[in-house]
C-alpha cells in the first residue's frame, strides 16, 4: 500500500509539489491547514511520513516548526529545497488596480512585501494557505481578492496570472524536512547530514567547545539555530545541521557532546539533499 504523506495546504501547495517531487507525482497526501494539525496526523498514526517547510531563503526560519518536532519526538529522515515562485492571481478579467485583498501564507506574503509596496491600496491578509486562497476565490467567484500562490494553483483553479515572479530575491528558495515517527529506515541512500540539539549552561565558552568538537571530527555545520527555553528564561537551546563524510566521525563526536551538553536529541540522519 502506498504510504500516506501529511502535506501543509492542499493540492497546488508548494508542500504538494515538494511531495510530488520528493515521493513520485501520484503520492497520496493528507490535506492539513496547519502545521500543527499535520504533527497531529503523523503521531496519531493517520498519516506515515510528512513534508514540513522549516526555512526560505527570505523569509528565515519557521520557529514553532522546530518547537513542534521536538515536544513530539518526531525523526528528521530527509529534506527537499525548492526555488519558490510567487506570483499573484485573481479571476479572469481582474487587473492590479481592482483587487483590494491579497489572501496566503504568511511565509508567502513576507517574501512578496517588496512588491506590494508600489500598491499600497491593497490589503494583505494572512491565511492558511497559498493553494486553498486559489481555490476559495475559483470556488466563490471572488472578485477584487488576490492569492499569492504557485503557478500549479493559477492552473488548478483556472486564475489568471496578474504579476509574475513577485518575490523579492529572485533566489527565493524553501527547504523543506521529511518527517516520520520512525528512524529512517536503511535504504543503500549514503547517510552525510544530521540534525540534532542540544542545550547548554550559561557559561563562558560553552558553545564554543561544542563548536570545537564539530571542527575537530570533520562535521561542517550547515545551520545553527537558537530557541528559547520557555521554562527557563534567557537560557537556550540550540539546533543544528551537520553534513559529514564519515558516519563513525560523527558517531564519535555525538558521543563527546552526550557529555557535554544537556538534554542532547538526534532528530535524524539522512542524506544531503543541497
Ligand atoms: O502555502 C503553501 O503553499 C505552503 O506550502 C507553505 C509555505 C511555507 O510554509 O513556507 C511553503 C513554501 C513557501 O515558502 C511559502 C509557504
Amino acid at each position: 500500500m502506498d504510504k500516506k504523506i501529511a502535506i501543509q495546504g492542499i493540492q497546488g501547495s508548494f508542500h504538494h509539489l515538494v511531495a510530488q517531487q520528493y515521493y513520485n507525482e501520484n503520492v497520496q497526501v493528507l490535506e492539513c491547514m496547519s502545521f500543527r494539525e499535520l504533527v497531529a496526523a503523523l503521531v496519531s498514526g493517520e498519516a506515515d511520513e510528512a513534508v514540513m517547510a522549516i526555512e526560505n531563503s527570505i523569509a528565515g526560519s519557521i520557529l514553532p516548526n522546530y518547537a513542534m518536532i521536538d515536544e513530539n519526538n518526531v525523526k528528521v529522515i530527509g529534506e527537499h529545497y525548492i526555488p519558490i515562485d510567487m506570483n499573484l492571481m485573481a479571476l479572469p478579467g481582474q487587473s492590479i488596480e481592482k483587487i483590494k485583498k491579497v489572501f496566503s501564507h504568511p511565509m508567502a506574503l513576507l517574501q512578496c512585501k517588496e512588491f506590494f509596496k508600489k500598491y499600497p491600496h491593497i490589503k494583505l491578509i494572512e491565511d492558511a494557505d497559498t493553494a486553498e486562497v486559489a481555490k476559495r476565490i475559483h470556488v466563490q467567484q471572488l472578485k477584487h481578492v488576490g492569492a499569492v500562490a504557485s503557478k500549479a494553483a493559477a492552473d488548478i483553479f483556472e486564475l489568471e496570472t496578474l504579476a509574475e515572479s513577485i518575490h523579492t530575491k529572485k533566489s527565493n528558495a524553501t527547504r523543506f524536512l521529511i518527517l516520520s515517527m520512525k528512524k529512517k529506515e536503511p535504504n543503500g541512500e549514503k547517510i552525510d547530514k544530521a540534525s540534532l540539539k542540544f542545550e547548554l549552561e550559561s557559561k563562558r565558552g560553552s558553545l564554543v567547545s561544542v563548536l570545537n568538537i564539530i571542527r575537530d571530527f570533520n562535521l561542517d555545520m550547515t545551520k545553527i539555530q537558537s530557541m528559547p527555553i520557555i521554562e527557563t528564561p534567557w537560557k537556550y537551546s540550540f539546533f543544528i545541521d551537520v553534513i559529514f563524510e564519515e558516519y563513525e566521525e560523527f558517531k564519535k563526536a555525538m558521543e563527546i557532546l552526550e557529555v557535554m551538553t544537556e538534554q542532547l536529541k538526534i532528530f535524524g540522519t539522512y542524506k544531503n539533499s543541497l
